[in-house]
């Protein structure tokens, strides 16, 4: 089991079990297999593991898009029956109403919460000064980059505060130096708002600079293999902090670990897949 026994977890997962019907539908695939994960209130936790070890199946079940085959998941020690709105899911591709512009897609949780206009307006325009676009309130997402797109949709899963935050490598289809800038920002954001984030991400640089621990899944079927707290004092988002002998220690000790998982995974697809998960 992962996590902080004494305190009440915020995200609690025991024993889930998720299987499909494999190709033929004569029998079952299993996806995840026996998984235990506790998340602290407020705790920022990643999820790094091999290509196709079940990253995302796992963010679906704690976003209640599916149902485990076997085994509990709650929040604040109550079951997940569903999707609910304590709950905001940000995905690789942006996923915004083009005819909506980005006060409008940020606004669009709020409506479904039943929050009256005025109120919506200012509470859409405050989280989008929180990332960085209060001059981009009426823009459509056709005039905005994509880093600006990203930034939108994580407004709008912001907007209605949820108490936790489930993230599937938002960050993944950005340049490199976007990515690091909105790594900074959602960094800074989390430790004013305190919102309980789980993040997927297939790089270790990344699990490292953001989580407070970082869970290494195993390949197929996807189990916790190991979870690693990450302790890298005061950082100082303004200096190359990736290049810190803490930093460069935690990487090298993930790599090894999900290194060895990512060959298992190779070898049972009979193919040279999954190496984008060491980088
Ligand atoms: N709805 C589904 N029906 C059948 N199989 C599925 C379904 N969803 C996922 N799978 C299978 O479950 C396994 C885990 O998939 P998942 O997308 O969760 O992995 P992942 O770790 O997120 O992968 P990646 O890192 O490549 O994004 C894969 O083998 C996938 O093909």
């Amino acid at each position: 089991m992962t996590g902080t026994p004494d305190v009440q977890p915020k995200i609690s997962l025991r024993g889930v079990t998720k299987s499909f019907p494999d190709r033929e539908g004569s029998g079952a695939f299993t996806a995840l297999h026996d998984i235990d994960i506790d998340v602290a209130p407020g705790e920022f936790v990643t999820i790094v593991g091999p290509s196709g070890c079940g990253k995302t199946t796992l963010l679906d079940l704690v976003g209640g898009l599916t149902e485990p085959t076997s085994g509990e998941l709650r929040i604040d020690g109550r079951p997940i029956t569903g999707p609910g709105l304590d709950r905001g899911i940000v995905f690789q591709q942006y996923a915004l109403f083009p005819w909506r512009t980005a006060q409008g897609n940020v606004e669009f949780g709020l409506e479904a919460k039943g929050v009256g206009r005025r109120e919506r307006a200012r509470r859409a325009r405050e989280v989008l000064a929180l990332v960085g676009l209060a001059a981009f309130a009426d823009r459509y997402p056709h005039e905005l980059s994509g880093g600006m797109k990203q930034r939108v949709a994580i407004a709008r899963s912001l907007a209605y505060e949820p108490e936790v935050l489930l993230m599937d490598e938002p960050f993944a289809a950005l340049d490199a130096q976007t990515r690091e800038q909105l790594q900074v920002e959602l960094r800074s954001i989390w430790q004013r708002l305190s919102t309980t984030v789980l993040f997927i991400t297939h790089g270790i640089e990344e699990a490292i600079f953001l989580g407070q621990r970082v869970l290494i899944m195993t390949s197929r079927p996807g189990q916790i293999k190991e979870s690693v707290a990450v302790d890298l004092g005061e950082v100082d988002t303004t200096t190359d902090v990736r290049s810190s002998p803490d930093f460069v220690a935690h990487r090298h000790r993930i790599w090894e670990s999900l290194h060895d998982e990512v060959l298992r995974s190779t070898v049972l697809a009979g193919g040279p897949t999954g190496t984008e998960a060491t980088r």
